[in-house]
Parts: C-alpha cells; structure tokens; sequence
C-alpha cells in the first residue's frame, strides 16, 4: 500500500508547504505532494524528473533523462499523511494540493491517504485524461485541470479524452487551466471551449515559462485575450518568488 512520490533529493520526498501559484487558489497556502509517473510526455514539461527516466526516448526540450532511482520515492499513505499534517495542520483552513506527474495514475492510494486527512480542502492538479475513482471523487474540492494543447507535442488522441472533457466541463468544482505559449495556442481553446460546453468563467489561460521574464512578456498579450474572451489570466506566482525549484 504505497505511494510513488517525485523526490527533493534522492531518497526525499516532494512534498512541501507553499503558497498556491497557479489559478483559482493563487495565493492560499498549501501543502504540496508531488506523485511521480505520468501519460503523458509535453515536450516543455517543468516536473520531467517525474516521467522521463533514463531510456525514456520521448523527446523533451532540455534533452535528458532522469535516475527513476534518484527521482522517485514509495511511502506509505500513512506516511505521507504525517508529513502533510507536520507541514499545514496548524493551517484554520488546512488545504492540500495534490500534483505530479499525472497524480489521478494513483488514484486508490489517493483515496486511502485522503482517509487519514478529514477537514483538509483538497486540490488535484491533473491533465484531464484520467478519472478519480469514486471513493477519491468523494474526497476532492476542486479539480485543476490542465487539457494539453497541440503545442505540448502529445498526440490529441492522447492528450484528449472526450467524455474525461465533458465530465470535467459539467462539474462545478473544475477549473480548466489552459498553458498557452503562443497567441494562435488560443484558437485550441476556444475549439475545445465550444465542443464540450465550458464555461468561460471557469478557464484561465497562463503563460508557459520557466523565468519571471517569460511569464511576464507573455502575459502581456495574454491579458488582452482574456478581456477579450471573458477568459481569467493565472500567473505562475512561484517562479517569481523562487524560480523554477524543485519544493517550491
Ligand atoms: N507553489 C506552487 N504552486 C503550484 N501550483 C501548481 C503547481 C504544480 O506544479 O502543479 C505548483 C507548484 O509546483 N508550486
Ligand atoms: S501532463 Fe503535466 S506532468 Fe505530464 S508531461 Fe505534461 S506538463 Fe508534465
Ligand atoms: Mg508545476
């Protein structure tokens, strides 16, 4: 009964207090557990220590592979359920965000360590292709849930999941977090926006960048489309406070 974490450091798990830096929770603080493993593989992806282990040949942009040794940690889910109430028990409103990786590939262990968390409000970020299991689904507050666009380099086949997309398009406690890199990415959301009825009020559009710099340049044409379209604007508050690290 286990757990596949991303590690820290080798041996270490990843799991973190911080502040929420990305979408309808930007600014909470949280504590973080980052699981390990994904299925997918974007070739700008900032957590590849989670899936791209050595002799992986997916392609990836900064062309290396990652110890699966080194980079991947098992824990049990009582564990782990420590670790989060050391870091955010003292919290009045103790909230967790669960990430990865493709956090939902585990989602029976989630549903065991979510039993050893009563009263914390909890988040998963996920890519949208994979279904909670019910016991989970009963846990969850509010789902982040992040379509990959044609721009990440994943087949559509795989990246999009219809009726993942419209059983996340009618659930109130999803929001859709769309990582644009260029302004034409949009066309893709509104496509996807129009085919399974999502409401604008509940997409945020945010730049894809690993540096302030980045963020910010893009963010600048990114705002007009959000007036725009009705669409909301996330930056990635995190890498302005400490760069792209790893428990942060
Ligand atoms: N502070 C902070 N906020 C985040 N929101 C989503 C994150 C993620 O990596 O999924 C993340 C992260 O890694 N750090
Ligand atoms: S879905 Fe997320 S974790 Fe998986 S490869 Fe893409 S960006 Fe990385
Ligand atoms: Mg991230």
């Amino acid at each position: 009964m286990t757990l596949a974490l991303a590690t820290i450091r080798p041996g270490e798990p990843e799991i973190f207090a911080a502040l929420q830096g990305e979408g309808a929770s930007l600014g909470r603080p949280c504590v973080f557990v980052r699981l390990s493993r994904c299925n997918l593989s974007c070739h700008w992806c900032d957590t590849a220590y989670t899936w791209h282990f050595d002799g992986d040949n997916r392609p990836h942009k900064d062309g290396k592979t990652f110890s699966r040794l080194d980079n991947q940690v098992t824990m049990d889910e009582g564990e782990v359920a420590q670790m989060v109430l050391d870091l955010g028990g003292h919290l009045p409103v103790p909230r967790l965000v669960l990430t990865g990786g493709e956090p939902l590939l585990q989602a029976p262990a989630l549903a065991r360590l979510l039993a050893f968390l009563p009263g914390w409000q909890v988040e998963v970020e996920t890519n949208g292709t994979a279904a909670p299991t019910p016991a989970l689904d009963a846990m969850l507050h509010q789902f982040n849930v992040s379509p990959k666009l044609s721009h990440s380099g994943n087949p559509a086949e795989l990246a999009i999941v219809p009726e993942r997309m419209a059983a996340y398009a009618a659930d109130k406690r999803a929001f859709f977090k769309f990582v644009v890199a260029k302004p034409a990415d949009v066309g893709e959301v509104s496509t996807l926006a129009a085919t399974y009825n999502i409401p604008p009020s509940r997409i945020f559009l945010m730049p894809e960048g690993r540096d302030p710099a980045t963020l910010l340049s893009r963010m600048a044409w990114l705002s007009e489309i959000c007036l725009a379209y009705g669409y909301a604007l996330t930056d990635r508050l995190h890498i302005h406070l400490s760069g792209d690290t790893r428990g942060t």
